[in-house]
């Protein structure tokens, strides 16, 4: 039986963009781009989940505002559930420490990346909104 995770997704913006980071070259979503986060742990929130991760990978410090939407996607090797949520960075830059590459992208840009799968109705949604 395939097996579900369920993470959270920060949407970092910063004038009309939006920070967006390359996988590294291992697993099924190799080399994908997509928006910074990780698996929440047991016990935690949303929130906790956010703030730690993106402490982990990017070594900077985050308040979390809005929910934006979660996505649920089938991968060929696991089930995903996905919260994003608008998050603003309060202190440090932005470092990758763990992705290939990062960029801060226009949302009519994202369609020119490699996004993961699961992220294209985040990016669908970001441009409809215009938010
Ligand atoms: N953070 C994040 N993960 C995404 C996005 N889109 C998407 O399909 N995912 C998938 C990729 C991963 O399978 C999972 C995120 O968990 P993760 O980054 O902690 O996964 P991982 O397997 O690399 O972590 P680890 O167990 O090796 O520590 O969600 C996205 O936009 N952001």
């Amino acid at each position: 039986m395939k097996k579900h995770i369920e993470v959270v997704a920060a949407i970092i913006r910063k004038d009309n963009k939006v920070f967006c980071a390359q996988r590294a070259d291992k697993g099924e979503l190799a080399k994908k781009w997509e928006f910074p986060g990780g698996k929440i742990e047991v016990g935690e929130t949303h929130q906790q989940a956010l703030i730690r991760e993106i402490k982990e990978e990017l070594n900077a410090d985050i308040v979390v505002n809005d929910f934006l939407l979660t996505v649920n996607h089938e991968y060929q090797t696991f089930y995903l559930t996905m919260h994003c949520y608008e998050c603003v960075v309060v202190s440090g830059e932005l470092t990758i420490n763990e992705h290939l590459d990062s960029k801060w992208l226009m949302i009519e840009e994202m369609y020119e990346y490699d996004f993961a799968q699961a992220d294209m109705p985040v990016i669908n949604h970001m441009l409809v909104d215009n938010k």
